[in-house]
């Protein structure tokens, strides 16, 4: 019994191509960041099979494929919402090829590496990645934009293949755990999401008064609301230290608050 599961695993192993640029790629999911991202593999001249299940058209130099298709590229990346991710992930596990290399992309990585861990067979390599970076902030270019890779089930030679891959594209390549990710992006883009969020509500209007800071602060606003309100929302749940920085901030607000307090007094 051990011996046969040594020799399949031994086999699978020698099947599983090499990763080079000729591979297919999947895209499973095909909304805002998908289509971006499906396009900007063709950009860097990868062949890229994208599925979306109410996509109607292709993406700019992306074959429109089944699922089945989609599932059994040589890569295959997921762009769905944090929130949706497990169950699309438990839906299409068994249809995934054991050679096929699976990525998230998910803004929070702990949940989805989890999940990964959870419901792919082990002989599926799995990166958990974030660029972070979409179609506003890429829309000229990815050049110099960050891009997480958290290594999850995978050999040092195909997670090097994509660092390479990216380092190419001009990304700024960061490898971290997915632990180390998320505690960071609860400070940084979780807090500019809460904040541009928070401000919305407020409704603050364009004035002529506007100084460069206050048109700083109007565009904070504009570039998170521009995202589906389902990412901010995910953001704040899927992300263990996102509560933490909340309370941070709110501790932050009191003391501030108190001061000017204090401060009235002396007047
Ligand atoms: O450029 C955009 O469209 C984005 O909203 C990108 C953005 C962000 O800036 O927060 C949103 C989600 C991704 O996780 C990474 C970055």
């Amino acid at each position: 019994m051990v011996a046969t599961k040594f020799l399949l695993a031994v086999l699978l192993f020698c099947t599983i191509p090499a990763m080079n640029s000729s591979m297919r790629i999947g895209v499973y999911g095909l909304g805002r960041f998908g289509s971006f991202w499906a396009r900007e593999l063709v950009k860097h001249g990868f062949t890229v099979v994208g599925y979306g299940r109410s996509a109607k058209q292709a993406p700019e130099g992306v074959v429109l494929g089944t699922e089945d298709e989609v599932l059994t590229c040589d890569v295959l990346f997921f762009c769905v919402s944090i929130s949706a991710f497990a169950q699309v992930l438990q839906n299409t596990a068994s249809r995934i090829g054991p050679s096929t290399l699976v990525m998230d992309t998910c803004s929070v990585k702990l949940y989805p590496a989890k999940k990964m861990r959870e419901l792919l067979p082990s002989c599926v390599r799995t990166i958990a990645t974030h660029p972070m970076f979409g179609p506003d902030s890429g829309k000229d270019g990815v050049a110099g934009l960050p891009m997480v890779l958290c290594p999850v089930n995978c050999p040092k030679k195909d997670f090097q293949f994509w660092v390479d891959e990216f380092k190419n594209w001009k990304l700024q390549v960061i490898e971290m755990t997915c632990d180390q990710h998320d505690r960071e992006a609860a400070w940084s883009q979780g807090i500019t999401h809460f904040i541009g969020r928070t401000l919305s509500e407020l409704n603050l209007q364009d004035t002529k008064l506007a100084t460069t800071g206050y048109r700083t602060l109007m565009s904070i606003v504009e570039q998170t609301c521009n995202d589906p309100l389902q990412l901010f929302y995910d953001l704040q749940r899927y992300n263990p230290y996102a509560r933490q920085m909340r309370m941070g901030l709110k501790g932050s607000l009191d003391t501030v608050m108190q001061v000017l307090k204090e401060q009235e007094k002396i007047v």
